[in-house]
């Protein structure tokens, strides 16, 4: 890879016997790391969003495997433990398919274990590799991606955020921003603030920001009047499962986005590592979309901006038919849904 440099940022660290995780809930004004030493521990992490991103928490999860099967070690029952706390980390968030993906692979690791001392190794081994093939991946995705697109210079728009802090590192949709940037083919990234969690806000601009790549923070709906001015060449985002038919869940806004980037002429770029690919569902249809509390739209950092008891539906994420997508980039490669002259 030339012309890249690792971002500073990273969302998580294996020590081996322990997980540290920056708690992405107090970003961008503090970053407070957190120790885990437990399953249970790193589920809750998951659950309560310290840490976020479809390869990221899969990523943890493996790891959080890893920590549950130190602690059974001990124990004549130890693989059951280990069973359960698998079970445990799988149910933490429903929608990204990198969870039940990570804990499936590991497990098949752990069939071959004869003893604990010998899970504890072997899981280890699983982990980091899938740690390290995750950031790979994002390399390559970015080489796939940049192949495929006009030399520019031309501006972006993302959503969410699919940087180094929801990935072992670099970023997929990020980490294709980061390439265009790194190769001068990039003039601005429009960033969604992406309610009601703000990932875009708090995450995503804090990134760039911290390289000096160009960012311009907008609101969701703001989204619109940018693609119509026509200096949005891509719409580039990420992804939590990507079904049979290319139909993809991703951050909630972003078939909305999809539809905007559609009627404008700009094309929607898809950017996730294989493990989001989930064959065993045949449309979109079947992806279990999480909703989260009604706090999270009723309240930013404590204070109240809504009506007291106000009812609200908040699922966090969308499915964006195929027919919206133009372009999905693994690192597999790129797979086009719109034949390109058509666009
Ligand atoms: C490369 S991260 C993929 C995906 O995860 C984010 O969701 P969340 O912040 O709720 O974990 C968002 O949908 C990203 O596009």
């Amino acid at each position: 890879m030339t012309g890249n440099q690792e971002p500073s940022t990273t969302a998580l660290l294996w020590h081996g016997d322990h997980l540290a995780l920056l708690d992405q809930r107090l970003l961008p004004e503090r970053e407070v790391w957190l120790t885990y030493t437990d399953a249970d521990g790193v589920a809750s992490a998951i659950r309560d969003m310290v840490v976020r991103g479809a390869p990221a928490i899969g990523i943890c999860a493996a790891y959080g495997l890893v920590l549950a099967a130190r602690q059974a070690a001990r124990y004549d029952d130890w693989r059951a433990l280990i069973q359960s706390a698998a079970r445990t980390l799988a149910g933490a968030r429903p929608t990204a398919v990198n969870l039940s993906w990570a804990l499936q692979r590991l497990q098949s690791v752990l069939n071959d274990a004869d003893d604990a001392r010998e899970a504890i190794r072997r899981l280890d081994l699983e982990a980091r590799a899938i740690h390290d093939e995750d950031v790979a991946a994002n390399h390559r995705m970015a080489e796939h991606a940049l192949s495929i697109m006009d030399h520019g210079p031309f501006a972006v728009l993302t959503h969410c955020n699919t940087g180094s802090l929801a990935t072992g590192g670099y970023g997929t949709a990020l980490g294709v921003i980061r390439h265009l940037w790194h190769q001068g083919r990039l003039t601005r990234v429009y960033a969604d603030e992406t309610r009601p969690w703000l990932q875009g806000s708090r995450l995503t601009a804090w990134e760039l920001q911290q390289e000096g790549i160009p960012v311009t923070l907008n609101t969701d709906g703001a989204a619109a009047q940018i693609l119509r001015r026509g200096d949005v060449r891509w719409v580039i985002v990420g992804a939590d499962r990507i079904t049979a038919n290319g139909d993809v869940a991703n951050k909630i806004g972003t078939y909305g986005l999809a539809v905007l980037a559609r009627h404008h002429g700009v094309r929607v770029m898809v950017v996730a590592p294989s493990s989001t690919v989930d064959r065993s569902l045949s449309s979109g249809d079947d992806i279990p979309i999480e909703e989260r509390g009604a706090d999270e739209l009723r309240m930013i950092q404590g204070l109240p901006i809504a009506p007291d008891g106000i009812s609200v539906y908040n699922p966090v994420f969308d499915v964006t038919p195929a027919d919206l997508v133009d372009v999905i980039v693994t690192e597999q490669g790129v797979t086009w849904l719109q034949t390109p002259s058509s666009l």
